[in-house]
């Protein structure tokens, strides 16, 4: 029984457990429940803090769990990040009010307010950084304002937290992260599966099948423009010099694709949903 860890608040529960239920597997009723099992899948799943699930993953109390890359690197868990999620994207970065900061070297002896001081901590030592950390738990950009750190670093998404509060980004980027799937340092049986199915939810997320018929002549063109995964599926169709072609694209590149596939010649072009995957 694979025992595996899901974010039971915050930024990534939510779209975590539409991907566990798009895989196929049971999910909580009640936002109460802690612990679902999921025999048929011969899963379990424990709802715990994003914050906390490295640490039970990496002791090896749980096999497998969702997180944040930001949260699992703050941790020093020895977990190990087997997989991208494709959610929950975003940048780890320094911030200071508009003009006082420009690089790295000028928060030497400054405060610095974080959540996550272990992540923050390395990377400033790392740089031979001496700053003071001021530990707090959320709203980190109100820090500055009320005058117990002189910056932050923090989650950035679109900005939007930091302006509000005059603050503006300066120095490196400390991590890229997003939503990944953590495991214990032993590993654990049916993970593959586990791991197949949540790649298959995210090329059914990422991706649509497009069909057009075309001039024979023209394929080349055509496939230059679809090339496919690994390659279109080409079916001859009654009209002798035509083909049918049938391949996956990049759901965001959609209608530029069905233009330049208009121009080029194609006819009969039709874009359906992928409802399931395994590549
Ligand atoms: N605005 C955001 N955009 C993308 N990812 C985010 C955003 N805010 C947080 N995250 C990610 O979500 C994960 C956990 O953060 P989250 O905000 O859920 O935890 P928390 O701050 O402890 O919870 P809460 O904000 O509900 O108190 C981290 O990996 C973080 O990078
Ligand atoms: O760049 P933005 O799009 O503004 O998003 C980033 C903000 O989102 C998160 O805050 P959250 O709502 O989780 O509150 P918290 O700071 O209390 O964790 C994060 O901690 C940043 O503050
Ligand atoms: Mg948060």
């Amino acid at each position: 029984m694979l025992r595996i860890a899901v974010p039971n608040k915050g930024s990534l529960s939510e779209t975590a457990a539409q991907m566990l239920a798009e895989a196929g597997y049971n999910g909580r009723r009640d936002p109460k429940e802690l612990i679902v099992a999921d025999p048929r899948n011969d899963v379990e799943f424990f709802y715990l803090r994003p914050r906390d699930i490295a640490t039970y993953v990496g002791s090896g109390a749980l096999d497998v769990g969702i997180t944040g890359r930001d949260l699992l690197l703050d941790s020093e868990s020895p977990a190990a990040e087997i997989a991208a999620l494709d959610f929950a994207a975003s940048t780890f970065r320094f911030a200071g009010p508009a003009g006082q900061f420009s690089e790295l070297a000028d928060l030497d002896g400054k405060r610095v307010a974080t959540s996550y001081p272990g992540l923050v901590g390395a990377f400033l030592a790392e740089n031979g950084i001496g700053s003071t950390l001021v530990k707090l738990d959320g709203a980190v950009e109100s820090a500055v304002r009320l005058g117990v750190a002189d910056a932050v670093a923090d989650v950035v998404e679109t900005g939007t937290t930091l302006r509000k509060q005059g603050l503006e980004i300066f120095g490196p980027v400390i991590l890229e992260s997003e939503a990944v799937l953590i495991s214990s340092p032993a590993g654990a049986s049916g993970v593959d599966t586990l791991v197949r199915r949540l790649q298959g939810v995210m090329v059914a997320r990422q991706y649509v099948l497009i069909d057009y018929n075309l001039p024979a002549v023209l394929l080349d063109r055509a496939v230059a423009l679809t090339p496919g995964v690994e390659s279109p599926t080409v079916s001859p169709l009654g009209e002798p010099d035509w083909v049918a072609v049938r391949v996956m694209i990049k759901r965001d590149q959609t209608n530029h694709i069905m233009d330049a596939l208009y121009e080029l010649g194609a006819r009969a072009i039709l874009v359906t949903s992928i409802h399931a995957a395994r590549i």
